[in-house]
């Protein structure tokens, strides 16, 4: 673990079968299955009832395994405390534990009924019908159960995963219930970042019941780790300290070459990004025919006038844009065209930091991506959206973002995010970054060029912590994300351009009222 604080619960992301291997440890530790499941139940109830004051009538889905146990547990709690609980329980079997808390429950006079129809009265429903040993797919009757619930308009909480979405990838197995709110229990799971996953989670919130940290770190140093780059944790990276005695120049010097005729206002806009991370020294090399109006949008960078090709691309460097040692980090792509064809070649020899987005990507996707990155002896950082990343890696066996990330960054010895409703981010060493919130006000046109800048000055960066790349794409893409969600707080989505953005990003590293 490096010095900075990830190392609490909240930071972990977990697959399901490193969560089935944690809790195991605990429970040959000597901690009781039935102990853990009343602890679990007992903090379910009470967030429950702190949820929905006034509620009287709770419906309460049972399955077969522990996830039914732990909500059975939940509907003798809310029993005793006077709610009207009603259970439905589709399937017959059960887990022991389970049905032991059936038969209790069931003493008690709460009506257990295999007719869903009889939980329609209800104004809670609390899914307790499959959480991460959930297997395969829902079909017959469950989906339709399943189904039918989605219709009602009732608040549906699930516990731990809405039932039918696959713990690792995210994935719909057959059909899921569209939960309200679900209580991720002991440590986020891998679902809760996955795009396809979003629509299901309603809003996702953490019990945390105490698992300690020595237990995670002892399953989870031996395989893949995936960490969770909070506003918090990105907030306390920021800004990249500086020593007091310094000057422009080791504060880092950038290199963004980007920008066409057609494609003007990208490279303002990565510019401004730049500007924001607080590099020291931005240089710019784009289209001669923009350097006035480079100058005015961003008279604290260097311009380098590029010659164009008759489309008005980029048709060569000049010399002063590939004297590498002048520059600690070089950023490629916004608004070049596909004209600029001839550009990434010398470019990707640069033995600095490389950051490719946008028409980077795609010059690169034209030139056998894998191989040619992997020629690299410096860092590169790709930040594609998954139009992108399908052209430049077409082949790849992979259905989730998190596997689809870890796999190129192996393969092509680089840093890869996939931006997204919630993006992830992998390091050629198997470092995992997944970003936690993110809002649709960011789907706009020129955002990606904010992030490419900021991201670039980040790296740009000598910073005493040394921060390895990946962390710098996982604090770049949390600040960019929690900068849009600011700005859509205060301007409703429809402010969010990309300009307004970037006057968010100073406001995300000052502000305090993120606590996610
Ligand atoms: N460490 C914790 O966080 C704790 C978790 N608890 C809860 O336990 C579940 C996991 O329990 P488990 O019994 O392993 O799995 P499930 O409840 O998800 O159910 C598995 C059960 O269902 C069968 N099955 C799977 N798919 C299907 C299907 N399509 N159709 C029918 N049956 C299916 C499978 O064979 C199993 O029998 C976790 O999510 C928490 O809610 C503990 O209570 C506390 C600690
Ligand atoms: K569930």
């Amino acid at each position: 673990m490096n010095h900075y604080s990830t190392s609490s619960i909240e930071h972990f992301v977990v697959s399901a079968r490193q969560m089935a291997a944690i809790e195991q440890r605990i429970f040959d530790l000597g901690m009781p299955v039935a102990a853990l499941m009343e602890k679990v139940a007992g903090l379910i109830t009470q967030r429950l009832i702190d949820l929905f004051k006034g509620v009287s009538k709770v419906g309460i889905i049972v399955g077969p395994g522990h996830n039914g146990g732990d909500a059975a547990v939940v509907a003798r709690e809310l029993h005793l405390k006077g709610y009207n609980v009603a259970i439905y329980r589709p399937l017959n079997k059960g887990k022991e534990l389970t049905q032991a808390h059936l038969d209790y429950v069931k003493s008690l006079g709460v009506t257990i009924t295999n007719h869903l129809g009889e939980l329609e009265s209800c104004e809670v429903i609390v899914d307790g019908l499959f959480g991460f040993g959930m297997t395969r797919s829902l079909d017959g009757e469950l989906a339709n159960a399943v189904k039918t619930i989605n219709q009602w308009s009732i608040p549906v909480v699930s516990i731990d995963l809405p039932s039918g979405i696959h713990t690792d990838t995210g994935e719909v197995l057959g059909s899921a219930i569209a939960a309200d709110y679900t209580f991720c229990l002991g440590l986020w799971k891998l679902a809760f970042f996955q795009d396809t996953a979003l629509p299901y989670l309603g809003k996702p919130t953490l019990i945390d019941f105490g698992i300690p940290l020595a237990d995670v770190e002892a399953v989870v140093k031996e395989s893949t780790v995936v960490k969770r780059m909070s506003a918090n944790l990105a907030r306390s990276l920021l800004p990249l300290p500086r020593p007091l005695v310094t000057h422009k120049y080791k504060q880092g010097h950038l290199l963004i070459i980007a920008g066409s005729y057609q494609y003007a206002g990208s490279v303002i806009l990565a510019g401004l990004g730049a500007r924001k991370s607080g590099v020291g020294m931005v240089s710019i090399a784009a289209p001669a025919s923009l350097k006035p109006m480079l100058v005015t949008h961003l008279p604290e960078a260097l311009i380098i006038d590029c010659p164009e090709t008759t489309e008005g691309a980029i048709a060569e460097l000049p010399s002063v844009a590939t004297q590498w040692e002048k520059y600690n980090a070089v950023a490629v792509g916004p608004g070049l065209t596909l004209d600029a064809q001839s550009l990434l070649s010398p470019i990707l020899d640069a033995p600095i930091p490389l950051i490719l987005d946008a028409d980077g990507l795609n010059l690169l996707a034209q030139m056998n991506p894998e191989k040619t990155l992997k020629s690299r002896h410096q860092t590169t950082i790709l930040t594609p959206h998954p139009g992108e990343f399908r052209r430049l890696f077409p082949n790849l066996d992979a259905t989730d973002t998190i596997t689809k990330v870890q796999t190129v960054a192996k393969a092509s010895n680089s840093c890869i995010l996939i931006k997204g409703a919630r993006s992830a981010i992998a390091g050629n060493n198997q470092e995992t970054w997944v970003i936690p919130e993110s809002t649709p006000a960011l789907a706009r046109g020129g955002s990606g060029d904010v992030l490419t800048g900021l991201l670039s000055g980040l790296v740009a960066q000598s910073h005493p912590q040394k921060l390895s790349p990946t962390t710098i794409t996982a604090i770049a893409a949390t600040w960019h994300a929690q900068a849009g969600i600011m700005a859509s707080q205060q301007q409703s989505e429809l402010g969010v351009d990309a300009f307004t953005l970037t006057q968010y990003l100073t406001q995300f590293v000052m502000g305090n009222q993120f606590d996610t």
